[in-house]
């Protein structure tokens, strides 16, 4: 099965995401899409009032900005991209962590910096798989928003790429899969000025080099660590690269994005 993740800037692009979506809507066997939303969470914030605060590529999230997440990843967006999936023939079912219970998270606890309600996954294991497969099983393609809970009445905000690698390795044990990462380059770039630099192939070897370097930064640290993550625990195939050649990618084109292995 295909596990894609897409980013907050195909999201905020209409006819980006309408492109995406009718490729991925047309991508054969079972499927699970993960959206983010970064971008439109920030910008509705501004709307009302509410300043984005990041470290390290993660959002602090004071209980405001809980109220704002909920709404925006698992009302606006997520019933969104349903909508627009179910107008392409594809049978979505929008969820959050929270929904049959699938993801269990623990509130971060507080050291250095306070992330206030951000939910870390213990791991593959918390995973409830038998009610993802019974719903991949009835033929539906789930659509998780980047929301866990606690099982103490809280919603959680999570990473994107962290459910998507998650989702990915609890899986692994009962499906062969394949992890993509869409967003809006050609894959990893060598220099991030030329959209042409793709990095075909990154090992666990290269991607050490890359960091010392400098070339990876920002926030392709988490994705590679994320997707370092899901191959180490027996996911079979991951690859970052552009949501315009999510077709090429999925049919395993080699040519397309970079291809991360151990
Ligand atoms: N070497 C690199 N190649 C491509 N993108 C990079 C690289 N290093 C850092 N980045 C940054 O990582 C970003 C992707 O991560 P992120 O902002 O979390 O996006 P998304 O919402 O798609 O997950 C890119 O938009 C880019 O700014
Ligand atoms: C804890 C945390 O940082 N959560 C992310 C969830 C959204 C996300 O991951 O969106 P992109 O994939 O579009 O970046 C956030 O609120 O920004």
């Amino acid at each position: 099965m295909i596990i894609v993740k897409i980013g907050g800037n195909i999201l905020d692009n209409p006819e980006r995401l309408q492109s995406f979506l009718a490729d991925f809507a047309a991508l054969p066997g079972p499927k699970l899409l993960v959206h983010g939303g970064g971008k439109i969470a920030s910008a509705f914030g501004q709307r009302l009032g509410i300043s984005p605060k990041m470290v390290e590529g993660r959002r602090i999230t004071d209980a405001e900005t809980l109220e704002l997440v909920t709404m925006v990843y698992g009302g606006l967006v997520n019933k969104q991209v349903v909508a627009k999936l179910q107008a392409l023939g594809c049978n979505a079912i929008g969820l959050t962590g929270a929904d049959a219970n699938i993801i269990p998270a623990q509130k971060r606890p507080v050291q250095s910096i306070d992330y206030g309600f951000v939910g870390d996954v213990a791991g593959p294991e918390s995973i409830n798989v038998d009610a993802l497969g019974a719903i991949l099983e009835a033929g539906l393609t789930p659509v998780f928003a980047p929301l866990t809970h606690d099982r103490q009445g809280n919603m959680l905000n999570t990473n994107a790429d962290t459910i998507a690698s998650v989702l990915a390795t609890a899986l692994a044990p009962k499906y062969n899969v394949q992890l993509v990462y869409c967003f809006e380059k050609k894959g990893v770039l060598q220099n991030a000025e030329d959209d042409d630099s793709v990095i075909g192939h990154i090992t666990t070897e290269k991607y050490k080099t890359l960091k010392a370097e400098g070339v990876v930064n920002a926030g392709m640290i988490p994705k590679l660590d994320n997707a370092f993550a899901a191959l180490s625990q027996g996911v079979q195939a991951v690859q970052i690269g552009d949501a315009a050649a999510i077709a090429q990618m999925a049919a395993g084109g080699g040519q397309a994005g970079t291809l991360i292995t151990l």
